[in-house]
């Protein structure tokens, strides 16, 4: 290939050549960052550094991925295999998985994922009989999740009467109480959730020099991407391992730093510099990612931020499209926007579905805009729902391949004991959880002594209980003889759950039966991977017990899925998942206040700050054209809610912004046209507060003799008024009963009403033709009575 410098920029390759010390490249989005990183890496190796010697850590295991490939296009892919690299957590739980016995847990320890957690918790605080509105088990998670990501263990929440304070303000003076049992219930299940492989990881650190050493000595190399994300205890990982050779080389970006809630710490860029000797900084200022509109606009954006590093973003690519703001109606009709805009863009430009992205604040928005797209026939993919991994006839089968390597597993026992239905009631599953804890051990050793302890279990159950354990050691015994694919297909026939899936005649059995055989060929494909791999010493590499890929499965994010590569969908997620990528054309939607920003996050100016951040990153995720989106009302939790646009909007310099018309509502259009600004044409009316007042700009070129420059307009105070005015509206007041007109049905009368918002629909039985199905929205019906 040619000259790999050559593709990079003065600054870049400085950052390139840079080859020891600590070094920090701090810059803005799309600025080549994480090019240099590569970049670096495949220098470093060509330079005849060693590549098991080099720690890349990245935030999604996608990106390393991603990374590696380019890196092995550069210096052969067999030399790129052997980096380590990937997330904190995938590659610190490798280190674990070989160190494991020293810190008291078994090598081949379950990862829990969040899931896993929340159940325990959910466990303990039922047994704990404390009240679960005041101790929701996803709020005690993340409190607890926050303890450990800042090293802060039982005995030192003990010792710090302020964490306890606060807790007891809460209402909540028992959470040590819960953070105890948490811990030891994991311990003895041999299990770790999320956060202990970064914490564990510490303890290993620390406790044990010699661990220190060796780890120190093997990676002379480390680099981090998306420094300004990591939390306390990856920092202190990555210190530790770099503070002997010093070689250490973090690029981030402050003004991306989305991560505050959890646990992330913008202080470690800052404390970067004092923590290193003569450390060097490099700036990358040229961005080569967005039009010169997107970035500009961005820059504008990040502007308001009080608390940021000085930096300066420019580009020299074309100035590209104005960012296109819309106004809906509803979220319905937003969608709609977004559909038909790729539709039209896919049209116009020749463009594959990969070309778009679909960006959101919460995933709950996701739903309206797959309706209008699979209405269109787009197809998409929404990441970071419910993972493949964690569906339920998933999870189950996955719990009887954990129990085998690891039966200590108490959430994974607890799933199947009675799955498919053996006959083991709740009650003998407490009694069972009960003994195991008073005589410290784990439910699957109690079941093994079931004769040496009184349960008060009747015989019939004690031998169901047996044969559970009997068969449990059955396919250990298999999976000693047996791939990680023969030993799953082996469990799936014997535990017969294909069959118990069967029973059940509802159309999502079937797909759920094809999900299992689907985990099948994942099995499969990941022994073939690793099988592909030269055997060159790695722990890891001729490996195929299920412990790896059970492993693999634990830390897999719905990023990763590798048989994504090469399919064309449109990309739906939130913001926070967007990090790092990027896409042609970008729709954020939902630019409302309360949404984005988020209602949670107005109260101080940190968290306002962050709130933008985040739509700098949203932004500069765009190559050739970003589209923002807002609507005038949206069903929140049930409720229609009255919207005003986001704050954001308003701080986009207007240069850079092109105001639409909306296509899609002509209702709307029709009564904002005909009864508040008579003949004023639509694409001049500009919102402010869309339900109080509005500013009306007549085009510049334009001399309007009786339209003055500005004028503010009273709209109607609410919605609903709107809708009472307009029957056509879908949030008409429609009820059974009423007598209707329809254009072309005649008269009729309203039998029944379903759906909500712009789904509302009403069965009419009309004189003419009986009775109909009418989405509201579009049927044209006058109220007769
Ligand atoms: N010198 C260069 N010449 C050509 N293209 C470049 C150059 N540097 C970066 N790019 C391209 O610009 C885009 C953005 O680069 P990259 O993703 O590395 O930026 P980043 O700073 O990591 O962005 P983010 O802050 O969003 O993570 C990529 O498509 C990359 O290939
Ligand atoms: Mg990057």
């Amino acid at each position: 290939m040619t000259n790999y410098l050559d593709q990079l920029n003065e600054a870049q390759r400085e950052a390139v050549l840079q080859k020891n010390g600590a070094m920090i490249i701090i810059a803005g989005a799309g600025s080549g960052k994480t090019r240099v990183l590569t970049y670096r890496i495949a220098h470093l190796m060509k330079q005849g550094v060693d590549s098991f010697s080099i720690l890349a850590l990245t935030f999604t295991n996608k990106a390393a991925r991603e990374m590696k490939d380019r890196i092995g296009k550069m210096v052969g892919h067999s030399e790129a295999k052997n980096l380590w690299m990937g997330t904190f957590h995938s590659v610190f739980a490798r280190i674990l998985r070989s160190e494991a016995d020293k810190l008291g847990f078994p090598k081949n320890f379950t990862i829990y994922d969040t899931q896993d957690s929340v159940r325990l918790i959910s466990a303990i605080i039922k047994e704990m009989q404390l009240d679960k509105d005041r101790y929701k088990p996803k709020q005690v998670l993340s409190r607890i999740s926050s303890f450990k990501n800042s090293l802060i263990t039982v005995k030192a929440y003990y010792n710090n009467s302020e964490l306890q304070e606060t807790d007891k303000m809460a209402n909540r003076p028992r959470i040590g109480e819960i953070y105890q049992q948490y811990v030891d219930r994991c311990f003895k299940a041999g299990a770790m959730d999320f956060d202990d492989l970064l914490l564990r990881t510490n303890e290993l650190l620390t406790r044990f020099p010699d661990v220190l050493a060796k780890y120190q000595d093997r990676f002379r190399y480390i680099l981090v991407d998306e420094y300004q994300d990591t939390n306390h205890s990856q920092y202190l990982i990555v210190r530790a391992l770099a503070d002997k050779f010093q070689n250490i080389c973090v690029v981030g970006d402050d003004s991306q730093s989305i991560y505050a809630f959890r646990g992330a710490n913008i202080q470690n860029i800052l404390n970067f510099q004092r923590d290193y000797e003569d450390v060097k900084i490099f700036k990358l200022e040229q961005n080569y990612r967005s039009t010169s509109n997107i970035v500009e606009a961005a820059n504008s954006v990040i502007d308001k931020n009080k608390t940021k590093l000085d930096k300066e973003i420019w580009t020299d690519n074309s100035k590209g499209e104005k960012i296109k703001v819309m106004r809906t109606l509803s979220e319905g009709e937003e969608g709609r926007f977004v559909a038909n805009s790729i539709f039209e863009n896919k049209m116009n430009h020749q463009l594959k579905n990969r070309s778009f992205a679909v960006l959101y604040r919460t995933n709950a928005q996701s739903r309206a805009i797959e309706d209008a797209l699979r209405k269109k026939d787009i197809a998409y993919r929404i990441y970071g729902g419910l993972s493949f991994y964690q569906r339920k006839e998933i999870k189950d089968v996955l719990s009887y391949l954990r129990l085998i390597v690891n039966p200590n597993d108490e959430e994974a026992l607890k799933r199947v004991i009675n799955y498919p239905a053996r006959g083991v009631g709740q009650t003998t599953i407490e009694k069972l959880s009960v003994a195991a804890n008073h005589y410290k051990k784990s439910i699957f050793e109690i079941l093994e002594n079931i004769d040496k302890v009184d349960l008060k279990i009747n015989s019939g159950t004690k031998l169901k209980l047996q044969n559970f354990v009997t068969m449990i050691k059955s396919f250990q015994i298999e999976a000693q003889i047996k791939n990680a694919f023969e030993v799953a297909d082996f469990v799936i026939k014997q535990t017969k759950i294909i069959k118990e899936l069967e029973k059940d005649s509802a159309p999502e059995a079937v797909s759920k039966v094809e999900n299992v055989q689907e985990l099948l060929n994942g099995i499969k494909d990941f022994i073939d991977e690793q099988n592909e791999e030269p055997e060159d010493g790695t722990e890891r590499k001729t490996d195929t017990s299920l412990a790896f890929f059970l492993e693999d499965v634990a830390l897999a994010t719905d990023l990763d899925n590798e048989k994504d590569k090469n399919e064309d969908s449109v990309s739906l997620m939130t913001i926070h998942l967007a990090k790092g990528l990027e896409f042609e054309y970008v729709y954020i939607v939902g630019l409302e206040e309360n949404l984005f920003p988020s209602a949670m996050s107005m109260n101080t100016r940190s968290e306002l700050e962050e709130e933008r951040r985040l739509f700098y990153v949203a932004l500069t995720r765009a190559e050739k054209q970003a589209y923002l989106s807002y609507a005038h009302s949206r069903y929140r939790w049930g409720k229609l809610v009255d919207c005003e646009p986001s704050r954001f909007l308003e701080e986009i310099d207007d240069k850079y912004i092109d105001f639409m018309t909306p296509k899609v509502s002509p209702n709307i259009n029709k009564f904002i046209n005909e009864d508040i600004f008579g003949d004023v044409p639509q694409d001049k009316v500009r919102f402010k507060k869309p339900v109080q007042r509005a500013i009306i700009k007549p085009k510049s070129k334009q001399k309007p003799k009786t339209v003055p420059k500005t004028i503010q307009i009273s709209a109607p105070k609410n919605l609903k008024k709107v809708s009472n005015l307009n029957q056509n509206l879908f949030d008409s007041n429609i009820t059974v009963g009423n007598v209707v007109q329809h254009s072309k049905f005649g008269k009729g009368e309203v039998v029944s009403l379903e759906g909500v918002g712009s789904n509302k629909k009403a069965e009419i039985n009309f004189d003419s033709v009986g009775n109909k199905k009418l989405l509201l929205q579009f049927a044209k019906l006058k109220i007769l009575g």
